[in-house]
């Protein structure tokens, strides 16, 4: 695999006479944690999509965990890549317990059928809840918990099969302070922790930046803006062009704020 986890080599995605996605470079290694911000509609969640193997290019080449994409069988890879998003929240249908829809994980799955589940299984499932701070909700259905409950019990599930590449779809949307604040802690933690997954998260907010992040890409209108280390993306010009309003950036530690000037 040469440490990349994720290439992507001119990118395009075309729907409906548009482009979503324009002529993307983009490389992931081992070890680093990526944040896509854009606005809305700059194309983040069609990338993700496409690092997850769920979208095929219309253009370009992809090779995910040392894969191409188009030359594997995607039901083997998908196991490897752990998603979280309002997408997957979508399809879960009611009733599905907490637990349930962990476990299952390790299978792709949604909930459970017929398939059976070890002590080991159950102790991972559990584990992974209690660390992400939810280990107590795990027999409620999943359509009961709060938004942010129901965050973090996605990331759990996402970690469940042991992922070698994390993607995490604005993991902070609709939270309050408190809930974002929290979230973006554990997702700190996360990032720290030498035997954590290459993980790529994607947000509209610089301050939901989590501690410990290494890498950006700012993403407008299907086009990267600026990609790389943090430090030489985070620019008051590159964030202005990307958002398409002049801001003012600051970093307080490894925080981000940005306002309007
Ligand atoms: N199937 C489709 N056909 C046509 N246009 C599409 C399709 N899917 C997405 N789009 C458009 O592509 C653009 C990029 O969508 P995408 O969801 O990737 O953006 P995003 O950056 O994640 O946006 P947001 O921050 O609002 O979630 C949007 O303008 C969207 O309306």
């Amino acid at each position: 695999m040469d440490g990349r986890v994720l290439g992507l080599n001119g990118v395009t995605v075309r729907r409906g006479g548009g482009h979503l996605l324009d002529g993307v470079d983009w490389s992931v290694l081992e070890g680093e944690r990526w944040v896509i911000l854009g606005p809305n509609g700059a194309g983040k969640t069609t990338l993700l999509n496409v690092a997850s193997s769920q979208t095929y290019p219309t253009a370009g080449g992809v090779e995910i965990l040392g894969e191409r994409l188009g030359g594997v069988d995607v039901f083997e890879l998908r196991p490897l890549i752990g998603y979280a998003g309002a997408s997957v929240s979508s399809r879960i249908e009611e009733d599905t317990p907490v637990l349930d829809l962990v476990l299952s994980a390790a299978y792709g799955y949604l909930g459970r059928f017929r398939e059976e589940y070890g002590v080991p299984d159950y102790g991972r499932a559990r584990a992974l809840l209690g660390h992400w701070g939810v280990g107590d909700l795990a027999d409620r259905s999943f359509h009961t918990l709060s938004e942010g409950e129901r965050k973090r019990v996605l990331i759990a599930r996402a970690l469940m099969s042991d992922p070698e590449l994390l993607l995490l779809d604005e993991p902070a949307a609709g939270l309050d302070l408190g809930g974002r604040e929290d979230l973006v802690r554990r997702m700190g933690k996360l990032a720290m922790s030498d035997v954590a997954p290459a993980l790529v998260v994607v947000s509209h907010h610089v301050e939901e930046i989590p501690p410990g992040f290494t890498h950006g890409l700012l993403l407008r209108e299907g086009r990267v803006v600026k990609a790389g280390p943090l430090g030489e993306v985070m620019t008051a010009e590159y964030l202005s062009e990307t958002f398409g309003l002049p801001l003012k950036i600051e970093r307080d530690g490894d925080r981000w704020t940005a306002r309007a000037i």
